[in-house]
């Protein structure tokens, strides 16, 4: 057991901590890229890709533009051995249709490639300090260090960061603490504690030391980094399709197959009347008929959705929670680091009556010497100021310590000395309330009274209790204070105007969970929670219809984070709540999940919106080419009457079509990548609202803009 008393460094107090609102620099980041307008310089840009994006392999991941991709083959191929002005026009527009619904997908990822390129920037210079081979001297232990490429680093290796220096690789601390700079993964400039043992211990690879050294195991494997995950989720590379995603994508293949039918059937049926229709007037007619409107945009949209909760800071693992977050209706979240700073520090000691404040003091220190938690150094450094002097190893050759863990909820030693035992415990008040208890000792009256004091004003008191020949007893408490984050209670109330409810699940007892929960502001809380009872109120919320959001930054929030419907790691959390949850908040904001609701809410209104919009302005195209078909044709004059648009000739009311269809596509990409602006409203009134703006529009737009773009075609020759 090394036995290593960092002493915490002043300076490092006066860092400020995280706010829930965030910094000027991260703030103006989302402003740079946020903007929904893509300015032609973008499209331009996205053009190689998109063209790169017509082989085969990458299109038939789109159905319906597939489709489009195949007709532009046929109508190319019968313009070479039939060329006329009419059927190059097409051949040449429907390429462009294509092209552009590859040109929306590539300007949503073109937005991440720059940020990408910067990550990617920060991960190749990364050089690791490795710790190599553990030398046991005679009471000595020691480390060789080695540099190596942070690429090369493996889950369990050790290295070393000092003040000065880049995190290599995710890890977490061992020992030390630090200020570090997550500035390249967060944006965000202020610095941040990193400490061993609680549930500040996590370190992202390509942050920087600015204080101190600290020693780190790395958790993460070769090319699986948290920065690897950022890269490939900015650039779009390991987006998969949502549930909701694919049934939209069959549900516009069935269309399709069903369009595809119809048209070839008509030909027998035009041949019959003596009209029979060219390879070109067919493709025409289905690529117009097919829903390419949203076909084109519908990986744009979700892309940018992506993209949206990047710049609001979250990283968003999974589509599929992005989609639930829409619909969230409970929200959980853990105490201590989420609603309260987290930087939970002994404050005082409180001896009860009786016993001298520099025995409890000492008792309270030796208990904490080897508990690695803020918590438990936090009370080393405050027994100091109370005189109590450091014990070297020798003095505790024959002490065993007891580790803290959220189960016991104790931490302590046992000291041998021949036949004779001393325990000390320190812990939540009726953990060690039950330990004195089974070792038949006494707790005194003023102990219950100290102990609900501290904790009806928000604090957590620790009671320490010792059994030696004397028997088991109470010497005190130690109260541990912490902060509830700026500006909190304003953001759940927001929470509660959007229909979502907060719970506050916390392993403290009843009394603190109590007062922080008034000032919070959270709808209801739950004390004394183990991991499995968080785990287990998920659970119920689900089983009663609800999705849940849960948020959390703890080991112990691990398994909840898992289950939730929706589960954000706090980005200055663990190791394991990171890889639990399917989103990490970078800014660490408890209340976060407002932004990601929005995020959610709008992915889906704007795909149902434009899905709307797309098969409305397909019916209108109908009006145009239909007629056109079989214009002139003895038997279907009657057809002429649908000719409402008064078109120049059946070649230019195609063509119209077509360019229409495509160029609707264009002007759509800004709407799909900026989103349908949300307004809280309830969901019948969105439906209605979208029906009216996009049904409505999507059945206008399309008379007004083929008759525009036949007046211009009028005056090619050959139309
Ligand atoms: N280092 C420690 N030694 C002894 N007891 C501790 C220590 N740290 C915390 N405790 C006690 O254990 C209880 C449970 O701690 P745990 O970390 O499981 O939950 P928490 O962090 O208080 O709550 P939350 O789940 O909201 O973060 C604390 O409320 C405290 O009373
Ligand atoms: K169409
Ligand atoms: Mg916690």
């Amino acid at each position: 057991m090394i036995i290593h008393l960092t002493q915490r460094p002043l300076m490092l107090h006066l860092v400020p901590e995280q706010d829930t609102t965030p910094p000027p620099a991260a703030r103006q980041r989302h402003r740079a890229v946020a903007g929904g307008a893509i300015d032609p310089k973008q499209l331009l840009a996205s053009l190689p890709d998109a063209v790169r994006k017509l082989h085969p392999r990458v299109m038939v991941r789109n159905p319906v533009m597939f489709v489009v991709e195949v007709g532009s083959v046929l109508t190319t191929l019968s313009a070479v051995l039939d060329p006329s002005v009419f059927t190059w026009l097409i051949s040449g527009w429907l390429w462009l249709t294509v092209i552009f619904a590859n040109l929306a997908e590539a300007v949503a990822e073109g937005r991440g490639k720059a940020q990408a390129e910067t990550l990617r920037r920060t991960r190749s210079t990364i050089v690791a300090r490795r710790l190599q081979t553990w030398r046991v001297g005679m009471d000595r232990r020691d480390w060789e260090e080695r540099q190596v490429p942070a690429a090369e680093l493996r889950p369990h290796d050790v290295v070393v960061v000092e003040a000065g220096g880049t995190v290599p690789g995710d890890g977490e601390v061992v020992e030390g603490v630090a200020a570090v700079d997550e500035s390249a993964i967060t944006g965000e400039s202020a610095p941040v504690i990193r400490e061993s043992g609680g549930d500040r211990s996590g370190v992202t690879g390509g942050t920087k030391v600015l204080s101190d050294r600290i020693v780190v195991r790395i958790t993460s494997r070769p090319g699986h980094t948290f920065l690897d995950r950022m890269i490939a989720l900015v650039e779009g590379t390991s987006r998969q399709k949502t549930p909701n995603e694919l049934a939209l994508n069959i549900l516009l293949a069935s269309l399709t197959v069903i369009f595809i039918l119809a048209v070839v059937s008509l030909q027998p049926m035009a041949d019959w009347a003596g009209a029979p229709q060219t390879i070109t007037v067919l493709v025409a007619l289905l690529v117009t008929l097919i829903p390419t409107t949203i076909g084109a945009l519908l990986s744009a949209i979700g892309i940018a959705g992506m993209d949206r909760l990047v710049q609001r800071n979250v990283l968003a693992l999974s589509g599929r929670a992005v989609e639930a977050a829409g619909d969230v209706n409970t929200l959980l979240l853990d105490k201590t680091g989420t609603i309260t700073l987290g930087n939970r520090e002994a404050a005082a000691f409180v001896p009860v009556q009786g016993v001298p404040h520099d025995l409890l003091a000492d008792a309270a220190q030796l208990s904490s010497l080897a508990d690695e938690t803020p918590e438990g150094r936090s009370v080393v450094v405050l027994a100091k100021r109370y005189g109590i002097r450091e014990r070297d190893e020798g003095e505790l050759a024959h002490a065993y310590f007891v580790p803290f863990s959220a189960q016991t909820r104790m931490s302590g030693v046992d000291f041998a000395w021949g036949d004779e035992i001393c325990r000390i415990r320190k812990g939540a008040g009726n953990a060690v309330v039950q330990w004195v208890a089974a070792r038949g000792g006494s707790v005194p009256t003023d102990a219950r009274w100290i102990v609900d004091s501290i904790a009806a004003g928000g604090g957590t008191p620790l009671l320490v209790a010792v059994e030696d020949r004397d028997g088991a007893r109470v010497l005190g408490a130690i109260h541990l204070k912490d902060i509830v984050k700026p500006g909190i209670a304003e953001r759940f109330a927001a929470l509660r105007s959007m229909g979502i409810k907060t719970v506050m699940v916390t392993g403290d007892n009843p009394l603190t969970a109590k007062a922080i929960a008034a000032e919070a502001g959270v709808d209801e809380f739950i004390a004394e929670a183990t991991p499995e009872q968080k785990l287990a109120r998920i659970r119920e919320e689900q089983a009663g219809g609800n999705l849940v959001a849960m948020t959390g930054d703890g080991t112990n929030d691990a398994p909840a984070l898992a289950q939730a419907d929706v589960g954000v790691a706090m980005n200055t959390g663990t190791s394991a709540a990171k890889e639990a949850g399917n989103m990490v908040d970078l800014d660490s904001s408890p209340t976060k999940l407002i932004d990601i609701v929005e995020v959610g809410k709008q992915l889906l209104i704007t795909r149902g919106a434009l899905t709307t919009f797309s098969i409305c302005n397909d019916v209108a195209k109908y009006f145009a080419i239909v007629p056109a078909m079989f214009s002139g044709v003895t038997g279907y004059e009657g057809l002429e009457k649908l000719n409402v648009m008064g078109l120049h000739s059946s070649t230019s009311a195609i063509a119209s079509a077509i360019i229409f269809n495509a160029l609707v596509i264009v002007a759509l990409i800004p709407l799909a990548l900026r989103g349908v602006r949300y307004v809280p409203s309830t969901a019948h009134a969105l439906l209605r609202r979208n029906l009216r703006v996009y049904g409505l529009g999507g059945l206008v737009a399309p008379f007004a803009g083929i008759k525009a773009i036949d007046l211009l075609l009028q005056l090619v020759p050959g139309m």
